[in-house]
């Protein structure tokens, strides 16, 4: 495996004016190998979205280094981070939420290309978004002219993945994905995410509460704890060998949630 990520101690505060700022994160450092699966978990609040939105270049930090792919994206702009933006993509949690609900679905699936002006010809844009609709087992003929209210929330979730494929990234950061999702769907959704990994080695930052499944879908874990990353590791021995004493913390925490709802 490659390098595909590297983040360096990167850092970011909230807050119109100094005396208001709070520091979210402090000193978050972290690598991804290409088509890797990286779990990061963290408490509420932690900071977890922050990182994978500042890898989606929807913010910006406010120092640390952000390499990618071979290129520092740390001072890029306009165009140039545009290029590498398409690269790194995201799918959000509420399936109902992210998607305008006064857009059909295809014009959903291709408004990343626009934005990014990455592909400019409309047939060739069309096609695109009826591969990444097929991609995602959303037959285009049925559910192109559709809008997001015609469709179930397993299926919308599939529209917000199809608007990342669309860009054929190399690195989706996934903020939380099933969490909104029954049982059966959240297990629909992570076989096709592996199905996607596996076809074209598409790397995933997994953000996720669910520690139960990280376990089959992750190849590593990061823990993020007061802006910093304190442990991190195969999956497995990150969690039933924790280290930091927040680890271990989290893990009981997080492993009695998971009996609670068994109950
Ligand atoms: N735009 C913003 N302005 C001010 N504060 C913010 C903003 N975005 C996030 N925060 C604060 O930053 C902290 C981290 O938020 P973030 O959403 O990254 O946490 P998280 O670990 O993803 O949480 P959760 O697991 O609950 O989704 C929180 O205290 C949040 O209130």
């Amino acid at each position: 495996m490659s390098l595909l990520l590297n983040v360096d101690s990167l850092r970011k505060a909230y807050g119109q004016t100094k005396k208001e700022k709070t520091a979210v994160l402090e000193d978050v450092s972290f690598s991804l190998q290409c088509g890797e699966i990286v779990g990061l978990i963290g408490a509420s609040g932690a900071g977890k979205s922050t990182v994978g939105r500042i890898l989606a270049s929807l913010e910006q930090q406010d120092a640390g280094t952000i390499w990618f792919d071979g290129c520092d994206l740390t001072d890029l702009t306009g165009k140039k981070r545009r290029v590498f933006a398409k690269d790194i993509q995201m799918i959000f949690q509420d399936p109902y939420g992210s998607l305008s609900s006064r857009m059909r679905i295809s014009d959903l699936v291709e408004e990343p290309l626009l934005i990014q002006k990455s592909e400019k010809d409309p047939a060739k844009r069309r096609m695109r978004v009826e591969e990444a609709l097929e991609l995602v087992s959303l037959d285009p003929k049925k559910y192109a002219m559709r809008f997001p209210h015609e469709l179930s929330g397993g299926e919308r979730q599939r529209v917000g993945v199809a608007r990342a494929l669309v860009c054929r990234p190399k690195l989706i950061v996934c903020d939380e994905p099933t969490s909104m999702l029954d049982t059966s769907l959240r297990l629909e959704l992570l076989v096709l995410l592996k199905k996607l990994n596996k076809q074209f080695g598409i790397a995933y930052l997994f953000i996720t509460h669910d520690i139960a499944l990280t376990k089959g879908f992750c190849q590593r874990l990061l823990v993020l704890y007061e802006g910093r990353i304190v442990d991190q590791g195969e999956t497995d021995s990150v969690i039933e060998q924790p280290d930091h004493p927040f680890t271990i913390r989290l893990i009981e925490a997080l492993k009695k949630l998971e009996n609670s709802k068994g109950e």
